[in-house]
């Protein structure tokens, strides 16, 4: 039975996968997995529900958790720079049983997420094609399966995510590509706000900073946290980057660090700007535009937010197929899905894979029962990632990796305690199906991965 804790040795530099993208790629990609739904859509409300002004202080806090969440990643980054990420990361220090169960929450993780921001992104566009073009969407494909409401699918967002693996099976650097001009934009939205909602500020709306308390602002983080998710898909393309123990530490810190000050920022000026009573709005940004007489810059929000969020979908789907793609080279899965395109050099079986179930998902299922199922896997990763860590140092004498987290003996234990306590404070609902999830993966470690492994050979 100590078979399901055997290690996976990693070889340097045996790769099958074209190393193309370089480190403004990487930066950009985590820019592009993080900021998204998160700020458009879920801070007014958070503002407006749990924190008031102190949104702010929720952010920073956030900011806090997920920044040493990063750290950590850049470590085992720079120890272990092969496909996979946390994944991989977990199979070098603490085995195959804990590795598995990693990889399969983040396949579930970044499947939800991809497919959830996939609905919420084609609700955007059809009514921005209804109320700014006029055009008429049939009730048939404009919502999940349910015979009962007349819907059968929801064809755009089903759309979205079959565009995205397409261009994720045609090339790294082809999406990479793709995804900076996405990105570009996505900044440019967000500066554009600043610059015009700064004037806009009333130093009134400030004066009642903390309307719910501190425990307001503290609910408010464990809500604000999904904002900062998503650089984690930066290390399961490690494989492809040049360079990647330099490289990849530094893409996932660099993103997180530029999107924390593009939050920071933002969320004062929009407390600043209207008072958070009137922020339960799900497109808070173009929302507060409008009522300081902004209607041109509200609307290039709008449009702005609705182009911009197809990049998380791109992120997320690419981490997900490099995840099925490092579990099936390791004989935890189908051998055949880490098969590579003698063309394209991608992994192509698993991105169609992934393609067909996560545009099916998007296309079927309500985004509500998606959305509730979401960062518990994230979350859980982080963890072990910490957990990681902390072996690492304490048990491997050959452990060197060239980046480290600073005051690791202090930082390291607050990682792990912030983590727990946001988890914490996840939906009863949301634990019970991570539960059920983790069940299923064991059922399938047990009757294939387990015989199947390639650790068995060695
Ligand atoms: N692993 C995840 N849960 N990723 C979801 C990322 C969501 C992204 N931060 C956003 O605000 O849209």
């Amino acid at each position: 039975m100590n078979g399901i804790f055997r290690k996976k040795i990693y070889q340097k530099d045996k790769t099958g996968l074209p190393r193309k993208i370089g480190v403004l790629d990487l930066v950009l990609l985590g820019i592009g997995g993080i900021i998204g739904a998160g700020i458009f859509v879920i801070t007014g409300q958070a503002a407006a529900l749990y924190a008031g002004p102190g949104i702010v202080l929720s952010f920073l806090l956030g900011a806090i958790t997920i920044g040493i969440s990063a750290l950590v990643y850049a470590e085992l980054a720079s120890a272990y720079p092969v496909a996979g990420g946390a994944y991989s990361y977990t199979y070098a220090s603490l085995g195959e049983i804990i590795a598995w169960l990693v990889g399969w929450n983040i396949l579930l993780e970044y499947g939800i997420a991809a497919s959830a921001v996939a609905t919420g992104w084609s609700g955007y566009f059809r009514r921005f094609l209804e109320e700014s073009l006029g055009i008429h969407i049939p009730k048939e494909i404009s919502g999940s399966f349910n015979l009962e409401a007349g819907t059968y699918i929801d064809l755009f967002a089903f759309l979205a995510l079959v565009f995205v693996f397409i261009l994720l099976t045609i090339g790294i650097k082809e999406s990479a590509t793709f995804n900076n001009f996405i990105v570009a934009l996505k900044l440019l939205v967000l500066i554009v706000f600043v610059i015009f909602g700064l004037p806009h500020i009333n130093f009134a709306n400030f004066s009642d900073f903390l309307p719910y308390g501190w425990e307001g602002v503290w609910r408010a983080a464990a809500l604000i946290v999904f904002a900062y998710l998503g650089f984690d898909a930066i290390a399961t393309v490690a494989e492809e980057a040049k360079n990647p123990n330099k490289t990849v530490p530094l893409g996932l810190i660099l993103s997180l660090a530029i999107s924390t000050l593009f939050y920071m920022v933002v969320s004062f000026v929009l407390v600043g700007m209207v008072s958070y009573k009137e922020l339960n709005v799900p497109d808070a940004l173009a929302f507060a535009m409008y009522k300081v007489n902004e209607p041109i810059i509200a609307s290039f929000i709008s449009i702005g937010a609705v182009i911009t969020i197809i990049s998380v979908l791109l992120v997320m789907g690419l981490g997900f197929t490099r995840v099925i793609f490092a579990i099936s080279r390791d004989g935890l899965f189908f051998k055949q899905f880490a098969d590579i395109h003698p063309r394209f050099k991608t992994p192509y079986k698993a991105t169609i894979l992934g393609g067909i179930l996560l545009s099916t998902l998007a296309g079927l299922i309500p985004l509500k029962i998606l959305a509730e199922l979401v960062n518990i896997g994230t979350l859980f990763s982080y963890l072990i990632v910490a957990i990681a860590v902390l072996y690492l140092r304490k048990t491997e004498k050959d452990y060197n990796p060239s980046f480290k987290v600073p005051f690791g003996n202090i930082l390291l234990y607050i990682n792990i305690i912030l983590l727990m306590v946001v988890m914490a404070g996840l939906p009863h609902e949301t634990w019970i199906r991570f539960i059920v999830w983790c069940i299923i993966g064991l059922l399938i470690y047990f009757l294939y991965g387990y015989k199947n492994s390639r650790r068995i050979e060695s």
